[in-house]
């Protein structure tokens, strides 16, 4: 049987990048998915809002919901600060053993956990698995009907603090809106809208940043 469209990203990897180059990753993964064959990463355009926030907030723990190739991943962890973390979460055995080998040829793989599972099953081992106290930041860009009930759950585990900054992709594509409903409605969140488009194309979609006051 023939590749997978994870392996053939990752085959362009590492025709295209250099290793040990996060940034040369993120361009080859950006143009393989825009000129060869599409694929649900955050892309570029929205990638650079996730810069944006993930600079302002520079988080000491992260987490990521979805990983499927580790593009995200690679965006998040090259812009951590030494000795900070990033957890990211994939449900599917093939995609996280596709994400390692790319994140690992980033060489971001020491501020990079991956986790295979279900968030739902996940989330409440959080605190005794990794020996954290919270989040800093939470990227989610899984199951779009997860979002809202994962994020209650992340609440109800302790995991959110103060000021805690979860950045939701495809709110308008494919779109949550229970999700938007959720916090936009919620006086424990302060949100705003990132308008963009879907990756590598001109759909419209955008990110919501909601910080949790606690
Ligand atoms: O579906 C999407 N992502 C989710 C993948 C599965 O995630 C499953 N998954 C990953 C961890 C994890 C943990 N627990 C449960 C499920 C868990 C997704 C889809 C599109 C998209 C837009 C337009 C289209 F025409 C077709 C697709 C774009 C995106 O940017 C996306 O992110
Ligand atoms: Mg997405």
């Amino acid at each position: 049987t023939g590749s997978s469209r994870p392996q053939r990203i990752l085959k362009a990897v590492q025709k295209n990048a250099t290793k040990g180059d996060p940034q040369s990753v993120i361009s080859a993964i950006d143009y393989y998915c825009r000129h060869k064959e599409w694929a649900m990463n955050v892309g570029d355009d929205k990638g650079l809002i996730l810069d944006s926030v993930l600079t302002e907030v520079n988080p000491s723990m992260a987490l990521e919901l979805g990983t499927y190739c580790g593009y995200s991943s690679v965006r998040i962890a090259r812009l951590l600060s030494p000795n900070s973390k990033l957890i990211t979460v994939e449900f599917n055995p093939a995609f996280a053993a596709i994400a390692r080998q790319i994140i690992a040829y980033a060489g971001l793989q020491d501020k990079v956990t991956i986790v295979e599972g279900a968030s739902g099953d996940l989330i409440p081992k959080m605190k005794e698995r990794f020996g954290l106290k919270s989040f800093d930041f939470v990227f989610l860009d899984h199951w779009k009907d997860r979002y809202v009930p994962d994020t209650k759950l992340l609440e109800d585990c302790g995991l959110l603090r103060k000021g805690t900054v979860l950045l939701a992709d495809n709110v308008i594509c494919p779109g949550a809106p229970e999700y938007l409903k959720y916090v936009r409605n919620n006086p424990r969140y302060e949100s705003r809208y990132y308008p963009s488009v879907l990756e590598y194309t001109k759909a419209e979609d955008g990110l919501e940043k909601s910080v949790f006051l606690g």
